[in-house]
């Protein structure tokens, strides 16, 4: 019988163990563009290691609830973060490490037009829409050596609300 894990609100206190939440929550930091534009500035803690920062574009197919997580991975030498490209929340799972496996997983709803960055290490599930388009685009590490590290579970668990 698989666990469920149930999905929680995305909040930047409950992520914060594991990456940065991507808002425009509250007042922007600077008003710039002659007072058209609120910047929020600075707001992800990037780490690219000896690598070099990359941006790309990713199609996921958005998946159905209740979701069975049979895996989650990490990049040891850079953080990830996804932004999407479209105004549909998606499912972010992470996990904390406890002695070099993840523990128990963490599963959160975005609102509309937030986006998460993991910080280095960070064990979590891949990308996963739940509406389509799955459009992200991901700024994370180009470099040598494969940046990841995968673990699969004895005893997948199941994600739903
Ligand atoms: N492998 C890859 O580029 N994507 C994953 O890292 C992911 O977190 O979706
Ligand atoms: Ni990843």
């Amino acid at each position: 019988m698989s666990e469920t894990i149930r999905i929680a609100p995305l909040t930047a206190d409950a992520f914060a163990p594991f990456g940065d939440v991507l808002d425009v929550s509250g007042a922007p930091d600077k008003i710039i563009n002659q007072g058209l534009c609120g910047r929020y500035h600075d707001r992800a803690v990037l780490d690219f290691g000896t690598g070099r920062a990359g941006i790309s574009l990713f199609d996921a197919e958005p998946r159905r609830l209740p979701l069975t997580l049979e895996m989650v991975e990490r990049h040891p030498d850079g953080s990830q973060a996804f932004l999407p490209m479209s105004h549909e929340p998606f499912l972010v799972v992470v996990a904390p490490d406890v002695n070099g496996q993840p523990g128990p997983p963490r599963a959160f709803l975005t609102t509309a037009g937030q986006g998460v960055n993991y910080h280095r290490g960070t064990w979590h599930g891949v990308l996963t829409p739940l509406h389509a388009p799955g459009l992200f685009a991901v700024v994370d590490r180009i470099g040598a050596g494969d940046n990841l590290e995968e673990f699969w579970f004895d005893r997948p668990y199941l994600i739903d609300v």
